[in-house]
């Protein structure tokens, strides 16, 4: 069943303690694709990216990824079709960078591992701009080294589906451009990214399709030209946004 079929979900709610954070979702992300996740604060986009990734339970409906049940697939299978990056705590500050990236081949390798497995974390960690920080400590590094530091151990997995929950936090411009564009050349190669973001204009340059959540609900999806509008993003956020025009996609503007 896998390798076809992208993300499907169906009818998912989510409740805690009482108080509705997700209403019915209904949603089909396409594979090969770079889909954008965005929304205001508290919208339950990361709710709904762990219910996918299933990092949290479901409590109700089905999601599909690549034709397999998250529900019924054993954990060993689904770490070969997606790999999830959250937001992370400081749980493995001893544990230095090249260590880190290598627990992403534990899915292929469990815990011997090979010259591909070896030869697969020397390029994320260049991938990554990692390599002369392959010896530190993780708790020896920047904020986004270390955001960087878990990019790579996501990404060696080589997983045909990639979900990122808010990976720019903390990168500078220059690699949080690398980010994207690396996610596109992955993208180019066959596989499918689902990316919550929070920077429009990342979503606008990079995304192939984008979903709009507030209140738990999607407000709405399409290509970023049809979602990245001004009225839909002011209603999105509550506040006024102009939407310019550069190289032929939305330029999303709200700072004065
Ligand atoms: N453990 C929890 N207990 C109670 N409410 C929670 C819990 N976790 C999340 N929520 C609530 O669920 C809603 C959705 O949260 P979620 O983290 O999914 O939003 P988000 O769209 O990812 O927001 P952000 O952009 O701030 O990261 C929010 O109103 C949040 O307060």
């Amino acid at each position: 069943m896998s390798g076809s079929g992208g993300i499907d979900v169906r009818g998912v709610t989510h409740r805690i303690h009482g108080t509705t954070i997700l209403q019915p979702i209904d949603l089909s992300l396409p594979s090969g694709k770079v889909t954008a996740l965005i929304g205001p604060n508290g919208a339950g986009k990361s709710t709904l990216i762990r219910l996918i990734a299933r990092i949290d339970p479901l409590q109700t409906g089905e999601v599909t990824v690549n034709g397999l049940d998250v529900r019924q697939t054993p954990s060993a299978r689904l770490a070969l079709e997606m790999a999830f990056m959250g937001q992370h705590s400081g749980l493995v500050s001893r544990l230095r960078v090249r260590e880190l990236v290598a627990f992403g081949r534990w899915p292929h390798c469990h815990g011997r591992p090979g010259p591909k497995d070896r030869a697969a974390v020397e390029k994320a960690l260049a991938d990554f701009d990692l390599l002369p920080l392959a010896d530190r400590f993780m708790d020896e590094l920047s904020g986004g080294q270390a955001q960087r530091a878990h990019l790579a151990m996501t990404v060696v997995q080589e997983t045909p589906w990639l979900l990122l929950d808010e990976p720019l936090n903390n990168l500078d411009l220059a690699h949080a451009r690398a980010l994207m564009a690396h996610l596109a050349r992955l993208r180019d190669e066959g596989r499918s990214v689902l990316i919550v973001l929070h920077d429009l204009n990342f979503a606008s340059g990079w995304a192939d399709h984008v979903v709009a959540m507030k209140d738990g609900r999607i407000l709405a999806e399409g290509a970023p030209a049809e979602v990245l509008t001004e009225p839909r993003l002011s209603e999105l956020y509550d506040t006024p946004i102009t939407v310019g025009s550069y190289q032929g996609r939305p330029l999303i503007l709200h700072h004065l």
